[in-house]
């Protein structure tokens, strides 16, 4: 039994349990520390899983995932250094944070995994990117890639990159999620009801997921599939051409990369 603990169980913490559990893992596999109180009590009641201290965490768990707000590392990073060897494993979850912050904090030998998840972890459809610092060995990697598996999808992908896949698909759902509230206003302006024009335009999320993920074809030929010569999609694809859509998203994918540069840049 491979026990997992999350150190800093908010948005993503929860996910990485909720999707754990979700994915066949028993809630005495599982352990996280957190340190608001109330919220600790709400996630044992939610899970079943116990909420700790950090030193028993480290003394039970094989796999420490830190998933705390880059901010708040370097107090987590204080709390582990005497508690962690090259024995444990560390597998860091925050934006732009590079393993070898883990290493200078941490003793000698601690191997640490850097892993860029999504939100949809908590139905089974993340997107996570590993990527391995300098004392973690295949045999480490392919752990972390175990247990993300049974919550999506996983990649390895050079650190280097991580900072770009933060910003594709770490923060990539917001994207998605941003689209469909300001499709569903475009429903209203057109006058359907709010409860019509969110089933039309999530289903067709859904819908579209599918088609890009089980079809194998290029979005370019999907989209070309929908746009009917003189019909009514090549209408609204000339609006969002005229207002820059696909230049916005380049513009800001290339903001949050740059973001995750930054907050790694703040520990050096
Ligand atoms: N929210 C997302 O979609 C994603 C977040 N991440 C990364 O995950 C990390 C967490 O992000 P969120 O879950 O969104 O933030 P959050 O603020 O919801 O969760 C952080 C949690 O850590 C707890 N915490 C802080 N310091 C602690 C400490 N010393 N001991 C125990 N608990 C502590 C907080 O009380 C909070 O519940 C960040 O580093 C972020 O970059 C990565 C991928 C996606
Ligand atoms: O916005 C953030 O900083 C985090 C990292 C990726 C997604 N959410």
């Amino acid at each position: 039994m491979t026990v997992i603990a999350v150190l800093g169980a908010g948005k993503i913490g929860e996910a990485l349990l909720a999707g754990l559990l979700q994915g066949g893992r028993s809630a005495e596999e599982l352990l996280f520390t957190e340190r608001h109180p109330e919220r600790s009590a709400e996630l044992t009641a939610r899970y079943g899983v116990a909420g700790v201290e950090v030193t028993e965490a480290a003394k039970r768990a094989d796999v420490l995932v830190v998933a705390v707000k880059p901010q708040d590392i370097e107090p987590v990073l204080a709390e582990l250094a005497p508690l962690v060897g090259p024995n444990s494993l560390v597998v860091s979850l925050c934006a732009g944070l590079p393993t070898s912050l883990y290493e200078r904090r941490l003793p000698d030998g601690v191997p640490v995994v850097r892993v860029m998840p999504n939100t949809p972890m908590v139905v089974g459809e993340a997107m996570s990117a590993v990527s391995p610092g300098k004392h973690a060995t295949a045999d480490h990697v392919a752990l972390v890639t175990e247990m993300l598996a049974t919550v999506g999808q996983v990649v390895e992908v050079p650190e280097a990159q991580q900072d770009a896949v933060t910003a594709l698909s770490g923060s990539g759902p917001a994207y998605f999620f941003y689209l469909v509230e300001a499709m569903i206003d475009a429903g209203i302006l057109l006058g359907l009801p709010r409860a019509v024009a969110e089933k039309l335009i999530i289903q067709s999320a859904v819908g579209a997921a599918k088609m890009l993920a089980e079809t194998n074809e290029h979005p370019v030929i999907l989209r070309e599939a929908v746009t009917s010569p003189a019909g009514t999609t090549i209408n609204a694809i000339r609006e969002l051409e005229k207002h820059g859509v696909r230049a916005a998203l380049l513009a800001a994918i290339e903001a949050a990369r740059d973001r995750s540069v930054e907050l790694g840049k703040a520990h050096e």
